[in-house]
Formats: C-alpha cells, sequence, structure tokens
C-alpha cells in the first residue's frame, strides 16, 4: 500500500515525539515567552483597531512553535494575559489547537505540572481544608459558578496516579465547556482534590507540591468527598459536578453515591459511554448489520470498558426491547487476567454483571477466535495491545471490522490510525480516544475518527446546567448518542468520519445540548428557562463568545 499520512495544514502532535523530553530550558523559556509576548502585542494591536496586524499573523507565531508542551505553555500564558486572543483562537481553530490543550499534550503536562511554570485559576482543596471545605468555597474570588470538573489524580488519561497535578486535566476539561459548548469560563471551576498519592517518583520528588503521603482510602476518602460535594451543595443553588480521573476503586462508588442527589455525573463511565456508542451506531450503519447483531469485544473492563458495556445495553433495552442482562450479552471484556466469564472469582463489582457464562480465554487472540466480536474496543492503556495478529483476526471474521483503540493519550493507544488501516487493508472503522492524522491511499483521503468524550460532555452538562436538571439519567446519555451518530450520511461513513469534524463542535454541540435540555424538562428533571421558546435559538443566543471579554 502506498499510503501519505499527513494533514497539509498542521501536523497534531505524536505522544512519541515528546516522551522523554528535557523540559525547557531558561533559553528555551525566554523564547517561547518571546513569542507569546510578540502574539500579545500583535493581538492587543489588533483589539486597539490596528487593522495593520492580521489575525493570521498571530497564528502564524503559534505555528511555528514547534514542541508541543511549548505550544500548550504558550495558550496557557495567552489565557492568563490575553484571554480574548486565547479564546479567538480556540474557537476559530478548535481542531487544530484541541491537541495541545487536551490529549495527548495535557497528558505530558500534568506527568510534569509542578516542573512546568503555571500558574492555575483551578482550586485545589485538600486533606487539610476537612471541617473548612465550605468556607473555602465561599471565599473563592468568583462566587456565580455553574460547573466544576473534579478530580483527585489517580488515573489522569492512562498515565495512572499524578496526585495534585491531576490539576492540569480538570483545567483541559473545563475549557472545553466554553470551547464546545459555549459556558461562560467564568462560571467554570476545576478543582483538583489532594488527598496523597502513591506514585512513588513523586513521593520522593522535592518539586512535587502535593501531600507527600499514601492516599487515604475507604472511609476517610468517603468523609472528605463528601463533605467537599456536600459544600458543592449548599454553595450554589445549582450545580453541575463532573467527576474525571478518579481511579476505579472509589469511581463507581462515589458516582452511586452522589449522581441521583446532585446533578453530577462522571465522565469516564459516562461521558466515555456515550461518545462511543455513537461511534459503534455510525459504524454499525457503515456495516450494514444491525445495532441489535453486533457483538463488542473490550480489551480493559475498568470504568471507561463497564462504562460503555452498560450504556450499549440501556440502548438495546430502551430501542430494542431487550432486558438489561439480554443487552450485556452483546458485550465481553477481558481484564488483566483474561476473559470475564463465569468461573472468574473475586470480581471487582463493575465486572459482575458481564461475567457471563462462556468458556475462560488467557489472551485476546482466543476470545476473537471463540466470542466472534464484530467490534472491538480498547480501554486497556496497553499500548500496540491490537497487533497485526488482532486486526487480521477481525478481519477474518467481519468485512468491515470495527476497531476502536480508545486509551489515551497517544502514546497508551492499543494501535494506531496507520496499523489499522494498513493491515485491515483500508476496510476497518475506526475511531481513537486521541487524534491520528488522516491518511491519503490512491488519491482518496480517509480519516480517523476521534471517539472521545470530549464531544459529549460539554453539550450534554450545558443541557444540564440551562435547564437546571437535578440528575443525569442514562436515557440522556443514549439520546445523546443517536443524536450525534445522525449528524453523519453514508458518504462521510465512507470516508472514516463516524462523527462530524470537532471544527464543528459548536454547531454540534448546540443541537446536542438543545435536544438533551428539552428531554431533560419531558421527563420532569428540569424546568426551560425563562423565554426559552425553542431551545435551539435559546442554546445558540446563550453561547460564550470572545466578543463577550
Ligand atoms: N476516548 C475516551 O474518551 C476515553 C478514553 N479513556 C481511556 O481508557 C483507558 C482506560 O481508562 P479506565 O477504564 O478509566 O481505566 P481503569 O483503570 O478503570 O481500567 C483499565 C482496565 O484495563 C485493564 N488492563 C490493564 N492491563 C491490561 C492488560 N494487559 N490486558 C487487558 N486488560 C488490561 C485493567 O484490568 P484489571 O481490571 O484487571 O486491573 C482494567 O480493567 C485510559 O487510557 C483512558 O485514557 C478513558 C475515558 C475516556
Ligand atoms: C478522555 C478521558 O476522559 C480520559 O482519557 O480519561
Ligand atoms: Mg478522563
Amino acid at each position: 500500500m502506498n499510503l501519505i499520512v499527513g494533514s497539509a495544514v498542521h501536523s497534531p502532535p505524536s505522544s512519541s515525539s515528546c516522551a522523554n523530553q528535557q523540559y525547557r530550558t531558561i533559553n528555551n523559556m525566554a523564547q517561547v515567552s518571546l513569542q507569546v509576548r510578540t502574539s500579545l502585542d500583535l493581538a492587543n494591536a489588533r483589539f486597539k483597531g490596528d487593522t495593520t496586524i492580521s489575525y493570521e499573523l498571530i497564528l502564524e507565531k503559534f505555528r511555528s512553535i514547534e514542541k508541543p508542551i511549548d505550544k500548550y505553555l504558550t495558550l496557557r500564558d495567552l489565557l492568563r494575559l490575553a484571554p480574548r486572543v486565547y479564546y479567538d483562537l480556540l474557537l476559530k481553530h478548535t481542531e487544530e489547537i484541541l491537541p495541545y490543550i487536551y490529549t495527548p499534550t495535557v497528558g505530558e503536562a500534568c506527568e510534569n505540572y509542578h516542573k512546568l511554570p503555571l500558574k492555575t485559576r483551578g482550586m485545589y482543596l485538600t486533606l487539610h481544608d476537612k471541617g473548612n471545605v465550605l468556607k473555602k468555597l465561599q471565599a473563592w474570588p468568583v462566587q456565580d459558578v455553574k460547573v466544576a470538573v473534579i478530580t483527585d489524580g489517580e488515573r489522569i488519561l492512562g498515565l495512572g496516579d499524578l496526585g495534585r497535578n491531576g490539576m492540569g486535566i480538570s483545567e483541559g476539561k473545563i475549557t472545553l465547556y466554553t470551547a464546545a459548548a459555549g459556558v461562560n469560563p467564568m462560571q467554570c471551576l476545576p478543582i483538583c482534590v489532594d488527598i496523597g498519592t502513591n506514585n512513588p517518583a513523586y513521593l520522593e520528588d522535592p518539586d512535587y507540591r502535593g501531600i507527600k503521603a499514601p492516599r487515604v482510602t475507604g472511609a476517610e476518602f468517603d468523609e472528605f468527598m463528601g463533605e467537599v460535594m456536600e459544600s458543592l451543595q449548599a454553595w450554589q443553588a445549582h450545580m453541575l459536578v463532573q467527576f474525571e480521573d478518579f481511579g476505579n476503586n472509589n469511581a463507581f462508588r462515589l458516582l452511586d453515591s452522589w449522581r441521583h442527589k446532585m446533578c453530577a455525573f462522571n465522565d469516564d463511565i459516562q461521558g466515555t459511554a456515550c461518545i462511543t456508542l455513537a461511534g459503534l451506531l455510525s459504524a454499525a450503519r457503515a456495516t450494514g448489520k444491525p445495532f441489535n447483531e453486533h457483538r463488542v469485544l473490550f480489551l480493559g473492563a475498568g470504568e471507561a470498558g463497564t462504562g460503555i458495556g452498560e450504556l450499549i445495553a440501556t440502548y438495546l433495552h430502551l430501542r430494542h426491547g431487550m432486558t438489561m442482562e439480554e443487552g450485556r450479552q452483546h458485550c465481553f471484556f477481558m481484564d488483566s487476567r483474561g476473559l470475564v466469564c463465569k468461573s472468574r472469582t473475586n470480581l471487582q463489582h463493575h465486572k459482575q454483571p458481564f461475567a457471563h457464562d462462556v468458556e475462560s480465554c488467557p489472551d485476546l487472540k482466543s476470545a476473537i477466535a471463540a466470542l466472534k466480536p464484530t467490534a472491538l474496543v480498547g480501554v486497556s492503556t496497553i499500548a500496540k495491545a491490537f497487533d497485526r495478529e488482532v486486526v487480521e483476526a477481525m478481519c477474518g471474521l467481519n468485512d468491515r471490522p470495527i476497531i476502536f483503540p480508545l486509551s489515551n493519550p497517544t502514546s497508551k493507544s492499543e494501535c494506531t490510525y496507520q496499523e489499522a488501516y494498513e493491515w485491515s487493508k483500508g476496510k476497518v472503522l475506526f475511531a481513537s480516544g486521541s487524534p491520528f492524522d488522516p491518511i491519503t491511499d490512491a488519491g482518496v483521503v480517509h480519516y480517523p475518527a476521534q471517539a472521545n468524550n470530549a464531544y459529549i460532555f460539554p453539550a450534554v452538562g450545558y443541557a444540564a446546567i440551562l435547564a437546571k436538571s437535578k440528575e443525569i439519567t442514562d436515557e440522556m446519555f443514549v439520546l445523546a448518542s443517536e443524536e450525534l451518530s445522525s449528524m453523519t450520511d453514508m458518504e462521510e461513513l465512507e470516508q472514516g468520519r463516524l462523527f462530524p469534524p470537532f471544527q464543528s463542535i459548536r454547531a454540534i454541540s448546540k443541537v446536542l445540548t438543545a435536544r438533551v435540555a428539552e428531554k431533560m424538562v419531558d421527563a420532569g428533571l428540569g424546568t426551560a428557562p425563562e423565554g426559552c421558546n425553542d431551545w435551539e435559538s435559546y442554546v445558540a443566543s446563550n453561547m460564550w463568545n470572545a466578543d463577550a471579554l
């Protein structure tokens, strides 16, 4: 195959190229700072009405910065020093900028957060705040907060326990509420809860600024998180809380404790499920096989995996009349110990509903041979786990195999787009968690889909904010999946586009927000705001943009 990989416009970073980089020298820092300053001068002149300074020049400066992490830092400087330029860039060039504020670069930023010259506008809540969390919230300079993204840093992307450095992920996600859905940035609060870390390198690193003690667990964790959640509830009349990148020993329990008491959801469990169901619905259309005849094999049975499995079952229950148990029979899971099946003992709670009555399989290849899946979903954090043999085995079973390596960042992806495309001879229906470049094959461009919860949480979250919804039910996520999937036609599916391009995320979010908010009101969970006669126009006129600054 004679493939051309890459886009002519810009190259999203690959994590391998930024892995193990030495961090910026003083020289390098000065250079980046200079670049920012130049951008600022240009930007300020522009906003003071100097029409000789072009917007393109600012963008050109940004594009000339080589290392992804330096682009990340430059954007952070812009956000702090010239927010209007930052949001202008972000809103006009969302798809290009996204990899530098989000995955994969945010992963590198989090790993090294304590060594980077960063000032956060987020809030740290630490064990030392015990008993005083509400007071701390009430003393915060911004008092009208509509959404908080909160992490304890235990499972940042597929990178493990990054402790207090997890603030970077809350910041990245919160930015997307504004960029993707139009939530006023002043009403968005990133929070990092510091309850210790089990990361041995950080515990010994003199520069690490978090609590240098093992994480608190069990009742102590629940007590502190209970205080945090009750305080947030007491602080604002209505507030959306997004749980992000908690470890799976706490994430499911935390979600179950709070999802019906306030408007709280877990992005890794529910947001990921929503985007993946949307991708699977689109891919199923491309195969021509009805969705209820598909069988999904997951590598990884954690938050993302079993969250997706539950939403698939919910979809099959709501739309195909199956029981939840019958729906779950369409999903099979491999974890680090092999196939999740009935004969396994001591299974974690979230895996138990998927412990089907099948023979155990020690590895992925034997599971593919035994279960004959139509779709393979990677949520394992194991880079390269989908090798040539795995892809070829999927091709042996399916004309159009569905292969979604969803692990983030790029360095953890179960395979690349190029690998899946080549090994499947172009037959694959592909979506990854982090972005890959398009491929040109015989003059035809094929696009990898990015199945990332970033398509979903800003819109579903904004719907909950606008409708002041009491909670976000699974039905809302099913609806959002269907709506998003319906936005691509067969011609786009043939090009590999399982979703519309992220560049049009504001238009996508407008529709998703409107549909979900309307449904929340119909379901009696929320109320239509005053003056809202038509949800789409209401959402459109309530999307914040940089002109507001
Ligand atoms: N694209 C997207 O939008 C999203 C992507 N993700 C990505 O998905 C990945 C997983 O996240 P999450 O589910 O929350 O993490 P969890 O820690 O909850 O789950 C990870 C799972 O992978 C399994 N696993 C680990 N090693 C292996 C192995 N060698 N073979 C098979 N399975 C293995 C673990 O097994 P065991 O249970 O035995 O420990 C566990 O079941 C991350 O990289 C994350 O970035 C997550 C959310 C959204
Ligand atoms: C995308 C995301 O939420 C994750 O990888 O954890
Ligand atoms: Mg996450």
